[in-house]
């Protein structure tokens, strides 16, 4: 037995969710291309769950269900009004889909028809979960859900209580539309293991959560954001980036485990952010990152991927920093419960095995001996 460190290049499960094919990524066998200019978040995350793009009433009713699904209960907002006022973000996302679980009669249901109620009911909530702790925290009360708004708009109300303009919610949509899905990331891998061992869809949506938390995966689009203030403006872009190149440190945003030649979701979000930038008057974290690409593209010959540029994306649409990468879980929820659903429908438990690197024949010395 040998093992492959990270599992790079194995075939872990069959799926006929996403996927990466020659560097094209599809939804369903969609190019994610026409999915970003055509499809709304909600068309996507129907797409993803049901296998197919919705009707015009198929994606009334689910509009529908997600409205009505959007308020959590008020145990979860006091115990949210409990968390430390610097407690960490996913940390805080993780711990209250954890108590959503406990106050959900259904939770434990493992019928198929209660696992879809369940990942539209959590696509509908986690918006609201974190916009109540981003507002608890900053000692303002949280914003009930309103009924009609689409995911994007909700969550941005929420967040401020005003309306949010057209732009910023378009915005934020097709940012949604790139994430939600993609094949057997680190964080859907840990969503599956977890279901496989037939545990409930939210113990599999926390595992996720805790996986997408990391730098090496969901938190790269914070840390990109950290490395656009520790640069601060664009006449200083060469010099640190150079220095941390010479010092090996990795430029986050920056590389893929399975795109060698480019993500192709990161373009997308390089037009978004020169097109807010340009709209709010400030392109210097546009031109910012423009010039990091150069600098890691030419030296190193590593194409950003979908965390690097979304960091000048959300901040121009003035999102707190710390607020990226549970966006981020809003929108991988729906390609995470896709998943989940997808694993119980033929599933086996995943025990994968290790290649054995420790002593062999070692003596149980009694401690009195030690
Ligand atoms: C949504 C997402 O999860 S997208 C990924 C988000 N993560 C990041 O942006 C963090 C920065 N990037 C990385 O750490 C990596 O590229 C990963 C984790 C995405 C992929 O990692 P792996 O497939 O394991 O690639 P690995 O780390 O083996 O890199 C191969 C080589 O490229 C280098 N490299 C990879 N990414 C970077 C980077 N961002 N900056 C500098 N060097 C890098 C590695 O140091 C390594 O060099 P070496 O062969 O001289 O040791
Ligand atoms: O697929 C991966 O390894 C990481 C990634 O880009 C994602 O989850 O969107």
């Amino acid at each position: 037995m040998t093992a492959t460190k990270g599992l790079e290049g194995i075939v872990a499960t069959t799926s006929s969710i996403s996927s990466i094919i020659d560097g094209v990524l599809t939804y369903r066998g969609i190019n994610i291309d026409e999915l970003a200019e055509g499809a709304t978040f909600e068309e996507v995350a129907y797409l993803l769950w049901y296998g197919k793009l919705p009707t015009a009433s198929e994606l009334e009713e689910l509009k529908a269900k997600l409205s009505a699904s959007a308020a959590i209960p008020a145990e979860v907002i006091d115990a949210i009004r409990l968390y430390p006022q610097d407690a960490n973000s996913m940390a805080a996302l993780r711990t209250a889909v954890s108590a959503l679980a406990l106050y959900d009669p259904a939770a434990q249901d493992m019928s198929r028809e209660a696992n879809v109620d369940k990942a539209i009911r959590l696509q509908a909530q986690l918006p609201t979960v974190i916009a109540a702790f981003d507002r608890i925290r900053s000692g303002q009360e949280p914003i009930a859900p309103k009924a009609g708004l689409s995911v994007a708009a909700n969550f941005l109300y929420m967040l401020t209580g005003e309306t949010p303009d057209d732009v910023a919610v378009k915005a934020l949509d097709q940012a949604l539309v790139l994430h939600a899905d993609h094949e057997l990331n680190a964080s859907t891998f840990a969503g599956r293991v977890t279901v496989a061992t037939l545990s409930d869809i939210y113990s599999g949506v926390v595992s996720a959560i805790g996986a997408l938390k990391g730098p090496l995966h969901g938190g790269a689009n914070e840390a990109v954001m950290v490395m656009l203030e520790e640069i601060g403006s664009p006449d200083r872009v060469e010099s640190v980036i150079n220095e941390k190149l010479a010092n090996k440190e990795k430029i986050m945003g920056f590389g893929h485990r399975v795109y060698k030649n480019g993500d192709p979701r990161a373009k997308h979000l390089q037009k978004m952010s020169e097109e807010l930038g340009k709209l709010k008057g400030n392109l210097d974290l546009y031109r910012m990152s423009v010039q990091i690409e150069e600098i890691v593209t030419g030296q190193k010959g590593l194409k950003p991927n979908v965390d690097f540029y979304s960091a000048s994306v959300y901040t121009t649409l003035g999102i707190k920093r710390d607020l990226f990468t549970p966006i981020f879980a809003i929108s991988r929820l729906s390609g995470w419960t896709a998943h989940i659903l997808e694993q119980y429908d033929n599933n086996r438990l995943i025990r994968p095995r290790a290649e054995y690197t420790g002593p062999t024949s070692a003596k149980f010395i009694p401690i009195e001996q030690r």
